[in-house]
């Protein structure tokens, strides 16, 4: 039977990417690129269907960030699908990010440099902003949108002799000190982007505590360092064509620089490959890439604890219960 993927956020960098690697490896699959801008989506559309000809790919209009947007696009899934087979919680966002150069070049002269280009800890800070729902727009676009989404798609995801996988575009900027549960939108910090990723871990692990038994499976990837849309907006333009040719030469020292979206999407698709009942619930999957460009996928365990992913998990459907009340 065919198998239907959704990815959120497929209309460019690892999204897009994977798409094309998904329909090289299996062009029977059903695709639905589930996106915020229906004019993006379809470029990606006619960009997949340009070496896919024959390929199924439907378009959804999803915004993550909107509680709205999120409610009628599962209604829509669920008119159109029977069942979902794959879910990349692939959506993200880093807004007005600020990068703290004095600690940069603390890190360059220090032991600790190949895991600063490797996570960014201690590099960045976001400026967030407040969504028509009330809620951070990180934390909305990040975690929570994807939250509801698995929340209203539980009855085509959990079915009987049938098993599926969420699987989210997490990242090595994922940071346990980021995050807290007294504050778990990060109303108070500077790196929302941190938090949701932590996040991100943490519900993975709760939703595999609590759905594997009705056939749900959650996985956490991280794409490595990717040039994509949300790293050029790191950093102004010209200074990104001035460090290119160093980005390139710090890939030959740190397998974490994979560069590519091809590359970055090395995980999400060798999950795609593997029986999810036999992958670790407490390890991020992490594309990487050899000084020598080969790709392949390690996973590495996560600082989570099943008691801060339960109560993160509780805390997520006391918000789901206010935000519904208040529509
Ligand atoms: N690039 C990197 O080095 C890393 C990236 N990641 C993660 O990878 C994921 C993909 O990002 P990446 O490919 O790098 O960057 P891109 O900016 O290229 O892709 C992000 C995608 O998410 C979409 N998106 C953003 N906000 C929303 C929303 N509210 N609703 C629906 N879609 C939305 C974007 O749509 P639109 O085009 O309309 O903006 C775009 O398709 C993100 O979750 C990111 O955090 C993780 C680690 C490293
Ligand atoms: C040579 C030079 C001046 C490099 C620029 C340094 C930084 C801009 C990068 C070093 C580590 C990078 C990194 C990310 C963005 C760009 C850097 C901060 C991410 C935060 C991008 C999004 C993620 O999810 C994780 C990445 C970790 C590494």
């Amino acid at each position: 039977m065919e198998r239907l993927v959704i990815v959120t956020g497929a209309n460019s960098g690892i999204g897009l990417a994977l798409c094309e690697r998904l329909l090289t490896g299996d062009s029977g699959l059903r695709l639905c690129l589930a996106c915020r801008n229906l004019q993006r989506a379809e470029a990606a559309r006619s960009a997949l269907l340009t070496s896919h000809p024959s390929a199924h790919v439907d378009l959804l209009q999803l915004d993550v960030g909107s509680v709205k947007s999120v409610l009628s696009a599962a209604h829509e899934i669920k008119v159109r699908y029977s069942k979902v087979d794959f879910l990349y919680l692939n959506a993200g966002i880093m807004p007005n990010p600020k990068v703290d150069f004095k600690a940069f070049f603390r890190g360059l002269f220090s032991k600790n440099v190949i895991h600063m280009f490797a996570t960014a800890d201690g590099l960045l800070t976001q400026q967030d902003h407040v969504t028509s729902d009330g809620l951070q727009g990180v934390f909305a676009t990040n975690l929570f949108g994807h939250f509801l989404l698995i929340r209203e798609l539980e009855p085509l995801l959990c079915q009987s002799n049938h098993t599926s996988s969420v699987i989210w575009t997490s990242s090595s900027n994922a940071r346990r000190s980021a995050f807290s549960l007294e504050d778990i939108q990060h109303k108070e910090g500077k790196e929302p982007y941190s938090s949701s990723k932590y996040a991100s871990d943490l519900l993975s692990l709760a939703l595999n505590q609590r759905m594997n038994r009705q056939g749900l499976y959650s996985s956490v990837v991280c794409p490595g360092m990717v040039m994509t849309n949300l790293t050029y907006g790191i950093l102004p333009p010209f200074f990104w064509t001035l460090i290119m040719p160093v980005m390139w030469l710090i890939r030959i020292f740190t397998n974490t620089f994979t560069i590519t979206p091809y590359n970055g999407a090395e995980a999400l698709h060798w999950l795609f490959l593997q029986k999810p009942q036999f992958l670790d619930p407490r390890s991020k999957y992490h594309s990487l890439t050899s000084g020598l460009g080969k790709n392949y996928t390690q996973p590495q365990k996560m600082d989570v604890d099943d008691s801060l992913s339960e109560n993160l998990y509780l805390e997520l459907i006391k918000l789901e219960k206010e935000i519904k009340k208040d529509l």
